[in-house]
């Protein structure tokens, strides 16, 4: 499990294991992990020109300590100071490792320091413009878990001076909303971020997962210190952990039975896919409630689906079109824990305070809370979860990272995937297979959030960096749920 926890969470876990070690320890952990993520991602230390973006925090101390190790070790580093505070500590062990500073011309008017170059002085400017070789990486030492969204004039003029070089941010990327991964007015974007401790909310939630590029986790020991995280992302083996496997003495009842009740004249498809998702094998046998032409189509593509009768979960809504609403209801009616998609959440109200997961992308959450789309995918955390509260269900929010919330906040985020995904009908398969695990017994949160990684690691499986079509998803289900319970 990745797990990442609040700014707060993380400050009150350091301040807890700062108290068992001597002064400073902390941030020699983080710095010495750091510089060989770096040493790492260059491919060694010697001969490699390094820059230092260094703000006035801790953030900075770290990127300094850092640097002098690299610079040790035989990196010509240069720090660019953003602030006349920048860490006293950190500023000392960097020059006495050989490592140079630049600072801000504090002696221009402060309107020409933060306007190009970072207020540099002539003299620094024409020093700057004779480096010879541009840097091999930049460390983003600018703000970490301290910092409030957006960046300075001095940071932008910075970044920009140093556009196209590699980006390694340092705990998180700067600019970025550390808890609710959301982006300020402008940010660091980074190639690696190198965090410390724990995951923070903004490393895994889009837009900022975005721009934290790869993420490297250094053990700076805080684990023991930790309470439980409120954002967390299933790995494989906690996946394994969920599947429902069948006992030796079941029967296709004793495993569950998953009703469809999608799509429609007009979209046959999404009936074909929901089903299609729903036939992983992880629940006992799939039901198919629907129009006339639709059911001879699905009896054709998938036999072993029989009609309607009791189910332990309901699918409903994909291509339901016009009769969305009375399907809902007649699904509802069985009372049992159930999955609304597509058509169906315009009428998601009738479903509040079942054991429901509503999967809508972010245009069909939009929708129901009355926001725009643009502001829905820049803070898909808190859509996320106010929806969740709103409609006392569990709210499966679709899209590159797509997030899970339960109505108590509880988050688990979904790092399988790739952009190929993004393909027709993909959604109809994944209400399938969150059906099949609710039939099986799992909670909406568990079925959501295993069904959703599930259905992400098939597309990468199927697609093999190529593209796909959603049911060749639904195919290669039954060959990952295989290889996951036999690793
Ligand atoms: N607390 C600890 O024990 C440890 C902290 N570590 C590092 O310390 C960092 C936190 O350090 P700090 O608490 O000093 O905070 P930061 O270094 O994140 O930044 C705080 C400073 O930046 C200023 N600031 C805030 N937002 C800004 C913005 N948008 N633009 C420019 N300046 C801004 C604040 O006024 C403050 O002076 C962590 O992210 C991590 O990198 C690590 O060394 C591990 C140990
Ligand atoms: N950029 C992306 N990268 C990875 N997965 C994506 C991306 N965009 C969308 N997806 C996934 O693709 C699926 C698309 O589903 P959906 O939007 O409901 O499409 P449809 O309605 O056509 O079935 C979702 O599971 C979503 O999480
Ligand atoms: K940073």
């Amino acid at each position: 499990m990745i797990r990442a926890h609040t700014v707060e969470q993380v400050r009150e876990g350091e301040a807890a294991l700062m108290a068992t070690l001597p002064g400073g320890a902390l941030m020699q952990r983080a710095a010495y992990g750091l510089a060989h993520a770096v040493v790492d991602y260059l491919g060694g230390a010697y001969g490699r020109r390094v820059c230092l973006l260094v703000g006035s925090g801790d953030n900075g101390g770290d990127a300094l300590y850092a640097g002098a190790v690299l610079a040790r070790r035989g990196a010509y580093v240069e720090a660019w100071l953003l602030s006349e505070n920048a860490h006293p500590g950190g500023l000392a062990a960097l020059r006495q490792a050989g490592g140079r500073t630049r600072g801000l011309d504090t002696s221009s008017p402060s309107g020409s320091a933060y306007s190009t170059s970072l207020g540099w002085s002539s003299r620094e400017r024409a020093q700057r413009a004779t480096v010879s070789r541009p840097f091999d990486v930049v460390l983003d030492g600018i703000v970490g878990i301290g910092g409030r969204a957006g960046l300075k004039p001095e940071a932008v003029a910075a970044l920009d001076a140093l556009a196209g070089v590699p980006v390694v941010a340092v705990d998180v990327p700067s600019g970025v909303d550390v808890d609710t991964g959301e982006l300020g007015d402008s940010s660091v974007s980074a190639d690696v971020t190198v965090t410390f401790g724990t995951h923070k909310a903004a490393l895994l939630v889009d837009p900022a997962a975005q721009a934290a590029g790869a993420v490297h986790l250094v053990d700076i020991g805080l684990d023991p210190h930790l309470p439980a995280a409120p954002v967390e992302a299933l790995q494989a083996d906690d996946v394994a952990v969920l599947l429902p496997t069948p006992d030796p003495d079941a029967h296709k009842y004793t495993r569950g039975v998953v009703g469809v009740r999608a799509g429609s004249a007009t979209y046959p498809g999404a009936g074909l896919l929901s089903v299609a998702g729903a036939s992983c094998g992880l629940a006992g046998m799939v039901r198919y409630v629907g129009d006339r032409e639709v059911l001879d189509l699905v009896r054709a593509a998938h036999p072993e689906v029989v009609g309607g009768g009791r189910v332990q979960a309901w699918v409903v809504g994909s291509g339901s079109a016009d009769g969305a609403r009375g399907t809902l209801e007649e699904a509802l009616a069985d009372d049992v824990p159930l999955v609304v998609d597509a058509d169906a959440l315009a009428h998601a109200d009738l479903a509040r305070g079942c054991p429901a997961v509503l999967t809508p992308h972010a245009g069909e959450l939009a929708a129901m809370v009355g926001a725009d789309r643009a502001e829905v995918e820049a803070r898909p955390l808190a859509h996320a979860r106010a929806a969740a509260a709103t409609y006392d269900a569990v709210v499966l929010l679709k899209g590159r990272r797509t997030l899970v919330a339960a109505p108590d906040g509880r988050v688990r985020v979904t790092m399988s995937g790739t952009p190929w995904l993004a393909t027709a009908g993909a959604g109809d398969v994944l209400g399938g297979v969150v059906g099949a695990l609710l039939a099986s017994g799992l909670t909406p949160y568990d079925a959501a959030s295993a069904g959703s990684w599930l259905h992400g690691a098939a597309a990468t499986l199927a697609s093999r960096g190529g593209p796909v079509v959603a049911g060749d998803v639904a195919h290669a289900l039954p060959g990952l749920i295989s290889a996951l319970l036999h690793p």
